[in-house]
């Protein structure tokens, strides 16, 4: 459905991505990793059709249409409209014929909301709620591509795996073809088919997301798993790589200094979900 051929992006000196080679099959659901400043969010941006390749070729099936949901819903969400018409909005901006009150009643139910909410505004809404708002938005004119740009990091931890079931419920009724941009690894495990991982605008490591969790191929690959899942980081090469690994480490300075804060996994319900949450590891300098 998605094609990128030796995708090259450049802006002035900074190349974001350097010759990126990937395909998204029909219903499929791809997360692309890596730490800040990687290029997944420019990745996003070419998928969505909002910039144009430096070089290399983007395909995408002719009619496809796009989606989005944002990182943060409180910027995301017009603070001056309610409910009912922030999810109109892609109805409107698509020229969406039909009963328009009806879809968006049944995108609400979709993320279930109460349709008591589509009088509000997003300020008398919990932070969750706000993201089932956006999602609600991105569905409502029943898109062939949702790109999700970190939809659960703005989120507590235990709203984060409710959105998370709530986006893999609505994988399996809408077989919907997505692309989840994360630097969350355990999300990107329970959500995705497959896992793309990008460093410095290259692509290391792409292939199904249990084979990634179980057997990463790349070191850098290895050491976002290793901050994943709070190992101790034994060799010395992935210690180099986990301290740049912006998202888990609270360094600002180089070199890091020898406490840094990685997260662990905690099982948060049934079957396989797993959310962060940090410890304090020594010596990982
Ligand atoms: N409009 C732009 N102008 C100049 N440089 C840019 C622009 N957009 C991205 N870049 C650069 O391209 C590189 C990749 O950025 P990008 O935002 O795609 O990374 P990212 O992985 O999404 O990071 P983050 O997780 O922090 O959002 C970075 O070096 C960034 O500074």
């Amino acid at each position: 459905m998605i094609e990128l051929e030796d995708a090259r992006m450049v802006y002035g000196a900074n190349v974001a991505l350097d010759g990126v080679s990937l395909r998204v099959g029909s219903g499929e659901c791809l997360a692309v990793i890596g730490e800040s400043g990687s290029g997944k969010s420019t990745l996003a941006r070419i998928m969505l059709g909002q910039e144009r390749l430096t070089s290399g070729a983007f395909r995408r099936d002719g009619q496809t249409r796009t989606a989005y949901v944002a990182q943060d819903p409180a910027d995301s969400l017009n603070p001056r409209m309610s409910v009912a018409r922030i999810v109109a909005e892609p109805l409107t901006v698509g020229k969406v014929e039909g009963d328009r009150d009806a879809l968006i009643r049944s995108a609400i139910r979709a993320v279930a909301l109460d349709e008591a909410v589509l009088e509000r505004r997003p300020s008398a809404l919990s932070g969750g709620q706000q993201q089932r708002v956006s999602i609600a938005r991105a569905l409502v004119a029943q898109p062939d591509l949702l790109v999700l740009d970190e939809p659960t990091s703005a989120l507590d931890p235990s709203v984060q795996a409710q959105v998370l079931r709530l986006l893999q419920d609505l994988r399996a009724e809408r077989g919907l073809t997505s692309v989840l941009v994360t630097h969350d690894l355990p999300a990107a495990a329970y959500l995705a088919d497959r896992i793309a991982v990008l460093h410095r605008g290259r692509l290391v490591e792409i292939g199904p997301s249990q084979a990634v969790w179980d057997e990463a191929q790349h070191p850098y690959t290895q050491a976002l798993l290793a901050a994943a899942v709070g190992d101790p980081l034994p060799e010395p090469a992935i210690r180099e790589h986990a301290c740049s690994l912006g998202p888990y480490c609270t360094a600002e300075v180089s070199p890091c200094p020898a406490t840094t804060t990685v997260p662990t996994l905690t099982e948060v319900g049934p079957g396989h979900l797993v959310m962060p949450s940090c410890t304090k590891i020594q010596g990982a300098s």
